[in-house]
């Protein structure tokens, strides 16, 4: 049985589709990451499920029952949104344990469920801290601590992080991910953000126009992104109209090899900067000049080359620092036909 059921669900404002029939399941224990750009109709997604947002057409399941009558501080989710409004007159543990004591909770038990939960988000000694004396990430940790309280069924992000800066960002992102693995917390979480969605997320959902564009593992997102709104939403760049026949497709750049499984047809095709490689001018047909470089960094010394090829639209290719050739410099381009994805025109 699944957590969450989204089922048909719609939201118009005026005649424009804010949520435009959307199916999505959730189950017990997965984290999903609710991913688009501004406007996608993500929030209203979310505020959909929490109840704050009542549906034009379609049903919210959480554990098969229908949520249409009821009320959303009786639906047994808990929300964190990115403007967290902690209350400025409590400590942190007055904080933490407001969700608690609202539902009744003993005083000494919510005094110990606080501890634990500070704990949890490595905050141990922080319960009598005033909240004007704590950091941004601290702020954060203390939202988190104070929605999880209660223990929620659901628990909902909206852009939980951000307003942060992005190297507190990443390292939170990790942190977010082990808390709710380790207490098996069920997530649905709203992001624009692709590395925080793929960081923090088991499934991704990236949505465009109030529509579900593809759901996936971030890894399955990342190999096979299902559309050019998807591709180039994830910053893939490298994109042309192709038409394919025989394991090669031809392209503005030449030909291309594609997978050996790819039916005969029109398509726009898509080489990630990784299957763009740099070769022996012998070896290869379509020649370029660098037009730019930037160091990227990570394990791999990796650098991002910009190419301006003597035919077709400009390249995108990724090489690792001790090969990357210099600005102005001519190289020869072939394509790899793993790194190659064919996508509907
Ligand atoms: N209360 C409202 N009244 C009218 N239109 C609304 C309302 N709330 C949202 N919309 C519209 O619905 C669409 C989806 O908005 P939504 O806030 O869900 O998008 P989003 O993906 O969360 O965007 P963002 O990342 O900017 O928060 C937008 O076109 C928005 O203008």
């Amino acid at each position: 049985m699944s957590l969450l059921t989204v089922d048909d669900a719609a939201v118009t404002f005026g005649d424009a589709p804010a949520l435009d029939h959307v199916d999505l399941t959730l189950e017990p224990g997965e984290i999903v990451s609710i991913l688009g750009p501004s406007g996608s109709g993500k929030s209203t997604l979310l505020r959909a499920v929490a109840g704050l947002q009542p549906l034009t057409a379609g049903r919210i399941l959480l554990d098969d029952a229908d949520q249409a009558s009821t009320p959303p501080h009786r639906r047994g989710v808990g929300l964190m949104f990115q403007d967290h409004a902690l209350f400025p007159t409590r400590d942190v543990g007055g904080n933490v344990a407001f969700g608690l004591r609202m539902h009744g909770a003993p005083r000494a038990a919510a005094e110990r469920r606080v501890a634990e939960l500070l704990g949890l988000v490595g905050l141990p000694d922080a319960a009598r801290r005033p909240i004007a004396t704590l950091s941004g990430g601290e702020q954060q940790r203390v939202a988190l601590a104070r929605a999880l309280a209660p223990s929620p069924r659901l628990l909902m992000l909206d852009e939980p992080l951000g307003q942060l800066d992005r190297g507190l960002r990443e390292r939170l992102v990790q942190e977010l991910r082990a808390v709710f693995t380790r207490l098996g917390t069920s997530v649905l979480a709203v992001t624009h953000d692709q590395g925080e969605a793929f960081a923090l997320a088991d499934r991704v959902v990236v949505m465009h126009d109030g529509r579900i564009a593809q759901t996936g593992t971030p890894q399955e997102l990342w190999r096979r992104p299902a559309d050019e709104f998807v591709a180039r939403f994830l910053g893939f760049g490298n994109l042309v109209p192709a038409t394919a026949s025989g394991g090669e497709a031809e392209t503005p750049w030449g030909p291309v090899p594609v997978p050996k499984d790819a039916a005969d047809g029109r398509y726009l095709l898509l080489v990630r900067p990784g299957g763009v490689r740099l070769a022996a001018p012998e070896a290869a047909s379509l020649r370029a000049s660098v037009t730019a470089r930037t160091f990227r960094g990570g394990p791999a010394d990796s650098v991002t080359l910009a190419l301006d090829p003597e035919r077709g639209p400009a390249l995108e290719a990724t090489c690792r620092l001790g090969d990357a050739p210099v600005p102005g410099s001519t190289v020869a381009v072939a394509f790899d036909r793993d790194e190659v994805v064919l996508l509907p025109q």
